[in-house]
């Protein structure tokens, strides 16, 4: 029988953990600030904001939310983006990705200042990640980290394949399991006989948006299966990139889609803020 690992439950425990350094914050009056920007209506990232709201609250952040509209001009959003660097009640910005095609993602994620690029998408961030210093690091690795840890679960002296090497999920997802002794390897699309490779994974995290794509005979037996994916399957439901009811039959440990990545997403950043508030105390 496969065991659930389940980050609702490590995220409420996340969350108490949370609550208690905010009071301790509080104490010396500060309160972390988090501001969101959101740019547009993508359905998807309504839900993720909403979650994101709920979350921040709950725990005692100062959550602010710049809704700005779908044809805003990139001078716009620099614009806040520059207002906000310079906010003192603010601890942490964030765009939520995707932008629409007239918003240069790089360029805004850059003009974020880089203590307070609490996504870790900065250049500067992703070269503190992969020089192994210390930095601001994005939010679903972050999580997946934790959710690991809460289980016991150790990286070092495993092998753990990462399936899809995005600036969001996958590279920053090598990069802290190198740091924390992990043996890495890193799949994509054109890497050849992918099911042989995953195989060998002791951890096998995939991040590739295809509904239900890892099927049993890319898993080891008793292996551990981290699925990153949200997808919508034929009939509108929420699915992973991992086919549940088959690798549940092999592996020995796995995320639910939802109810899995998805929350320990938002404890990622959370916990990302909080450092950033505690080092203003
Ligand atoms: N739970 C959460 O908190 C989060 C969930 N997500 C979800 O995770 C999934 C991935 O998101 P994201 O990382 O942004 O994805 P991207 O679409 O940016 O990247 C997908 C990656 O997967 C690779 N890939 C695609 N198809 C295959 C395949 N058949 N075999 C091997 N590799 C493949 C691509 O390879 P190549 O580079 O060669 O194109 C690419 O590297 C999505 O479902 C997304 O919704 C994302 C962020 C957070
Ligand atoms: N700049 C930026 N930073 C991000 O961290 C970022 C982003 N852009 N763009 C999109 C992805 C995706 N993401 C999720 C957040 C919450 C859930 C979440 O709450 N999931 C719940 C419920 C999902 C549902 O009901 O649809 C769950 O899995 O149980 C999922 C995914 C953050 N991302």
């Amino acid at each position: 029988m496969v065991d659930l690992l389940d980050g609702k439950k490590a995220a409420q425990l996340a969350d108490q953990e949370f609550s208690q350094r905010i009071n301790d914050l509080k104490l010396m009056g500060i309160t972390p600030g988090l501001a969101v920007i959101l740019i547009g209506n993508d359905s998807a990232s309504q839900v993720y904001v909403r979650n994101k709201k709920r979350r921040a609250q709950k725990v005692g952040i100062n959550y602010q939310l710049f809704h700005l509209a779908e044809n805003i001009t990139q001078t716009a959003v620099l614009q806040l983006i520059n207002k906000l660097n310079h906010d003192p009640e603010i601890d942490g910005i964030m765009v939520q990705m995707p932008v629409p095609p007239q918003i240069d993602a790089a360029k805004v994620m850059n003009a974020i200042a880089v203590d307070k690029d609490v996504d870790g998408f900065s250049f500067d961030n992703i070269g503190r990640l992969w020089s192994n210093n210390s930095g601001n690091f994005p939010a679903t690795p972050r999580g997946i980290i934790r959710l690991l840890q809460q289980y016991e679960i150790s990286v070092a002296q495993k092998h753990v394949v990462v399936v899809g090497r995005s600036n969001i999920v996958g590279r920053p997802m090598a990069g802290l399991l190198l740091n924390a002794d992990a043996t890495v390897t890193m799949a994509h699309s054109k890497t050849p006989n992918l099911a042989a490779l995953t195989k060998q994974a002791d951890i096998l995290i995939v991040a590739i948006g295809q509904a239900e794509f890892i099927t049993a005979d890319y898993v080891k037996p008793q292996s551990v299966v981290i699925d990153v994916g949200m997808n919508h399957d034929v009939t509108g439901k929420l699915v992973g990139d991992v086919d549940f009811s088959s690798v549940s039959q092999v592996a020995s440990m796995l995320t639910p889609v939802p109810g899995g990545v998805g929350p320990m997403t938002i404890t990622g950043l959370l916990e990302q803020v909080i450092i950033l508030a505690e080092k203003r105390a």
